[in-house]
């Protein structure tokens, strides 16, 4: 079911358009990696949707309620930058703000304690944010950003600046978060999004280049790789595999070849049957699925 709706939304500084109309749906559940290179968009529409600024132009929908209705009940908001106050304690940081979202202080009290449990900082909740590692200051941002049970929780590069431990813990809890809600959080680090998400929502100069499920990457590709190599003269391979109608294309360096066709069920089957015709050695046969970065690349380039 659709949670947020985005149509045809726009905004733009002077004559540039950080955003440049763009259309997408996200469903409940689902973690949904918004990726591209610096200044395609990811923060401005990050913003956006958690109603920080006004579109110039488009619409907004979340399940039914259109703008101009303030979006900040639904959201949670961790911001690329998050600015803490280092010498307050970590419990004390999230009563402060509780009380800030109109809770009572028994229950921002309340709340706070849960948020601690749920990201792992109970046994730090009385340590001053001052003395908590990256990872740490992160995980807190996010039970900031989770403070009113909010339906989309949105991450601006939650683990950009974060060594390799402080990015294991994020990543994992926010494995844990999606269980309850749905994410949208900016990456450029596209292992990031390859990891924890089901869903890729690709910008560049403001403009969505690609969407769908992850699992779908292969398929927006119209062309697969095959790795061949083989004991036998390569020349006289070559010239056969040329004769091929679905292999469009034969690359050889020595006995390795690479082979780029349409239909790979097809193209399969004809070289097999070549193979074991002619009598080859085959020493290898893969097909090399194009990566999230191949798909990135040809997006952005294109
Ligand atoms: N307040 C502003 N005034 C003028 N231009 C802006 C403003 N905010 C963003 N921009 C421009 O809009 C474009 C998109 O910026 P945005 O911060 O959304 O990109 P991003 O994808 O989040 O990049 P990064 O990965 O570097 O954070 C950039 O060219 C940026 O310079």
């Amino acid at each position: 079911m659709s949670l947020v709706s985005v149509n045809h939304l726009i905004k733009a500084y002077k004559d540039k358009k950080a955003v440049d109309d763009i259309s997408f749906s996200l469903n409940q559940g689902k973690c949904v990696a918004l990726l591209g290179p610096n200044g395609a968009g990811k923060t401005t529409t990050l913003r956006m949707l958690a109603g920080f600024i006004k579109p110039t132009d488009g619409s907004i929908t979340f399940n039914e309620d259109s703008l101009p209705s303030d979006f900040r009940k639904y959201v949670g908001y961790l911001p690329q930058f998050p600015v803490f106050h280092n010498w307050m304690t970590g419990k004390e940081f999230l009563v402060y703000v509780g009380e800030l979202s109109h809770l009572s202080k028994g229950d921002a009290q309340k709340r706070a304690d849960e948020l601690l449990t749920l990201v792992h900082l109970s046994d730090a909740k009385d340590q001053r944010i001052g003395k908590y590692s990256g990872g740490m200051k992160q995980r807190l941002g996010i039970a900031q950003a989770l403070i009113h049970s909010p339906k989309l929780i949105m991450l601006d590069e939650p683990v950009s600046s974060l060594d390799p431990i402080g990015r294991r813990e994020v990543l994992n809890l926010m494995r844990e978060l999606k269980k309850d809600a749905t994410i949208l959080f900016s990456t450029h680090i596209l292992n990031d999004a390859e990891e924890v998400s089901e869903e890729i929502l690709m910008l560049n100069h403001g403009k969505i280049v690609k969407h769908g499920a992850i699992e779908d990457i292969d398929a927006v590709q119209d062309t697969v790789t095959i790795l061949l190599s083989f004991s036998d003269e390569p020349k006289f391979i070559e010239e056969r595999l040329k004769e091929v109608e679905t292999i469009f294309q034969v690359t050889r360096e020595d006995h390795h070849f690479e082979l780029s066709v349409h239909d790979l069920d097809l193209a399969r089957k004809q070289i097999i049957e070549m193979v074991h015709k002619e009598n080859w050695k085959l020493n290898k046969f893969e097909v090399a699925r194009s990566t999230l970065e191949d798909v990135f690349m040809k997006a952005v380039q294109e």
